[in-house]
């Protein structure tokens, strides 16, 4: 198994803002975790998300030495994608796709058909600069706005994203909302028929339905998990009450339970998660 641990996710709607060095301190030592990637900041508007503000400062501080953890940066615009661009230390940049039309304003002030432009515009920049492009499918299992939402609509972007030059599609349940049912049918029907995309699961959850979320992903051939420590966080642009990222230890209980090679240190998982304990109180 595959996990992005998701230190963005988890204190972009977090006040007060959290001093950049006690960012910067808790990143390194995710870093020493050795997860397979980390979105660990975001280059967008500091108006929009305070808490992120200082995501330049701290790339160019972030401690890589002797790892092999991928860096991935969230962008919603072209010159959050031109910002992160310019770091060599960041190999990912990850957009929000949201295929309900109301998160797509909320969140990025445009709608699915201008996104769909931008992706254009930011997978151009993402080839230029040899970096990988990540696409979340944000209210992939539907949405609270009462937007139309059938998993025959997450098929039909995927496809046309894909064609775009986007590798790997995060399917993410932006506000806890998936069904187990949707969930299994969705991997199972994008997994066999793109052979060439990875799909992971960017779930967040109730503390009573993280288990039947990542085995239906599980068994539908998912191998790719987002999660965050202490299961913090959410997406603010949402909706006022934040739903918790997937926890990152439920994810390694889960991978050990299926007898998962595990590449993660759990000493340093567990410093990491003393240190994130710390920093939210
Ligand atoms: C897209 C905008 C900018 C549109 O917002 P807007 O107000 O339409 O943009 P604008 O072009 O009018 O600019 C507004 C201000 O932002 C500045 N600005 C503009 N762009 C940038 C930039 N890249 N970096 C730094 N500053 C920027 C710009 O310079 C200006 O500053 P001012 O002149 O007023 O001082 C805004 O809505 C925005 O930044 N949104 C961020 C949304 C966000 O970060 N959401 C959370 C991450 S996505 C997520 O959590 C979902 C995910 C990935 O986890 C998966 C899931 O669960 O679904």
């Amino acid at each position: 198994m595959k996990f992005i641990e998701c230190p963005r996710d988890a204190w972009q709607g977090f006040h007060p803002f959290i001093p950049s060095e006690i960012k910067l301190e808790y990143l390194n030592q995710l870093i020493r975790v050795g997860f397979d990637t980390i979105d660990f900041g975001s280059f967008v508007s500091p108006k929009a998300i305070p808490q992120m503000q200082d995501t330049a400062w701290i790339t160019e501080r972030l401690d890589l030495s002797g790892s092999n953890t991928n860096l991935l940066a969230i962008v919603v615009n072209e010159r959050g994608a031109a910002d992160a661009c310019a770091f060599e230390q960041i190999g990912y940049l990850g957009y929000p796709f949201s295929i309900s039309e109301t998160f797509q304003l909320r969140n990025t002030q445009a709608t699915i058909a201008e996104s769909f432009e931008r992706v254009k515009r930011i997978a151009d920049l993402c080839a230029k600069h040899k970096k990988e492009l990540v696409i979340y499918i944000s209210m992939g299992f539907g949405n609270p706005y009462g937007d139309v939402w059938a998993p025959e609509i997450v098929m039909e972007w995927v496809e046309k994203l894909s064609k775009l030059g986007a590798n790997t599609f995060s399917l993410a349940d932006t506000v806890g909302v998936a069904q187990v049912h949707d969930i299994g049918w969705l991997f199972t029907a994008l997994i066999p028929h793109y052979p060439e995309l990875e799909f992971g699961a960017h779930f967040h959850t109730q503390p009573d339905d993280w288990r039947i979320k990542i085995q239906a992903a599980y068994d539908a051939g998912c191998r790719r998990f987002d999660g965050a420590l202490l299961g913090y966080g959410g997406c603010p642009m949402a909706q006022d009450d934040l739903v918790g990222n997937m926890p990152t230890e439920r994810l390694v209980d889960f991978a050990k339970e299926q007898k998962e090679l595990l590449c993660l240190d759990a000493n340093e998982l567990q410093k990491a998660r003393t240190m994130f304990q710390q920093i939210v109180g």
